[in-house]
């Protein structure tokens, strides 16, 4: 069977946009991705990722130049028949989304594609709220091209689930796609773009509206982050109990109506997509009216988890002076993203105490420099940990787990794990935060 390609264009080129461009020169579409950023444009089409993600430098370097182009010009677009919007919709201080970057670009496109042409349909890939696709972003098109949305130029929305870390798997992999739409010819132009996806992976495909679409991502997060923080409560109380929360983890992710997955208790949740997920749904919902009173309580018991884990510490070592190795920096592993990390309320924590910090993670030293430049860091995890009073773990990166005599360099050998990632060991006083 002949699968069609594509003019695509990619507005964004951080973790979803880059990951989306590659990944869709791969499945055979010509892509131009777009970015303001002119070191990103240079990069991408030197063959680079500005980003660490796993498989995303080997497909860069396979299609740059050839079905994958960058440029900073949004008029590339006049030569594509879908434009996705992948850019960023962050927070406001009172946790509300703050959709001017997107309203922005959507305006450009609107301007890029003013004056005629192709029929052309325009993809939100961001996560938006609910109504934003509609009251927002359409405006924000017709605005700048001067003409009504719903005839030459049409809207569709696509949120996208893939994680950090293994973005690329994720994406080239899914088990839902999610295809939103108000009409017949969006829905099979959007359908189009994935037919190649579709063929390879087979995966569930949810046609939806364009705000059942917007709705279905903020869902999907709220539920994943209240799941983690329902087993982080959970965990609490077994640790309180003497019980290990792992085992009952195992025990219950057995039952299908609860599933083995999302069951790790530990620090936390953080990342650039949960906290500020959850936090602009619950200021949606108290917007419409609705105190959204799950959701918060899930944010409150992952802010106190740092705190635990630092709790815990306290009951071995002394902080105020006390060298205190941080084994990892990054929110997960196999990514240097640290927005959000729960290294950073771990280690504000340590400050407050009058300790040292001494931080380690193989990828993220670089941006979590930005935040704590006063701090140590380490080359490895070893020279972390020699002369330490104590060590935390926040990262479940796959090398500590290998940590064995690097303990012995440790002034006093107290490790506490936030992750499950370290083995207990004679000779090291180890706790970990749930079991
Ligand atoms: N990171 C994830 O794992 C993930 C997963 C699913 C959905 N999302 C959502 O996808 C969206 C993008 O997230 P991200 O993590 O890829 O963002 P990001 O911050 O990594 O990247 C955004 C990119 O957009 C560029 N940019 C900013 N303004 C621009 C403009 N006006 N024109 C062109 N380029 C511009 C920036 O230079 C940057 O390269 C967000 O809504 C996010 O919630 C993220
Ligand atoms: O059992 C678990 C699983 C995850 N986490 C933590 O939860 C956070 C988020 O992890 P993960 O979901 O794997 O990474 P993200 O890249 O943030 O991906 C989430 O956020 C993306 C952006 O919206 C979505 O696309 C993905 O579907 C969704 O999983 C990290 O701090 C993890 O350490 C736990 O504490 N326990």
């Amino acid at each position: 069977m002949t699968v069609c390609t594509m003019n695509i264009a990619v507005v964004g080129s951080g973790y979803v946009g880059t990951t989306l461009a590659a990944c869709f020169a791969d499945l055979g579409h010509e892509v131009t991705a777009i970015d303001i950023d002119e070191g990103v444009v240079d990069r991408l089409n030197r063959g680079e990722a500005s980003i660490h993600e796993p498989g995303l430098d080997e497909l860069i370097e396979e299609h740059a130049g050839d079905r994958l182009r960058a440029t900073t010009d949004y008029d590339a677009i006049r030569d594509c028949e879908v434009t996705f919007l992948a850019l960023p919709t962050p927070s406001r201080e009172d946790g509300s989304i703050d959709a001017s970057i997107i309203e922005g670009g959507a305006r450009s496109v609107g301007e890029a594609l003013s004056g005629g042409g192709n029929d052309h349909l325009v993809v939100v890939k961001s996560t938006v709220i609910p109504g934003t696709t509609e009251g927002t972003l359409i405006p924000a098109i017709e605005a700048g091209s001067g003409e009504a949305v719903g005839e030459r130029i049409r809207v569709g929305m696509n949120p996208e689930f893939l994680r950090e870390g293994s973005a690329v798997t994720d994406f080239l992999e899914p088990e839902k796609l999610v295809l939103g739409a108000d009409d017949d010819w969006s829905h099979d132009r959007l359908g189009s773009v994935f037919e190649p996806l579709i063929e390879r992976a087979d995966p569930a495909v949810v046609e939806a509206t364009v705000r059942e679409a917007e709705t279905i991502k903020y869902a999907n997060n709220a539920f994943l982050a209240t799941k983690i923080s329902l087993i982080n409560e959970l965990g609490n109380i077994c640790k309180e109990f003497g019980v290990d929360a792992y085992r009952i983890a195992d025990a219950i992710g057995l039952d299908d109506r609860i599933g083995e997955r999302f069951l790790r208790s530990g620090v936390g949740w953080g990342g650039s997509c949960f906290p500020k997920d959850v936090d602009a749904l619950r200021a949606a919902a108290r917007e419409a009216g609705y105190e959204p009173e799950l959701l918060d309580a899930a944010v409150a018991v992952n802010d106190r988890q740092p705190e635990r884990l630092l709790a815990l510490l306290e009951d071995h070592v002394d902080l105020t002076g006390a060298r205190i190795a941080v084994l990892g920096l990054a929110f997960k592993p196999g990514t240097d993203d640290v927005r959000n990390s729960r290294a950073i309320p771990v280690i504000e924590g340590l400050e407050e105490r009058g300790a040292t910090v001494v931080a380690y993670d193989p990828v993220a030293p670089a941006p979590m420099r930005e935040h704590f430049p006063g701090i140590e860091y380490a080359e490895s995890a070893a020279e972390a940990l020699s002369g330490a009073d104590g060590a935390l773990v926040v990262t479940d990166w796959d090398e500590f787990a290998a940590l064995d005599e690097e303990f012995e360099g440790m002034a006093s050998p107290v490790v506490i794990d936030g992750r499950r990632v370290v083995e207990p060991r004679e000779g090291l006083t180890y706790e970990g935060l749930t079991w």
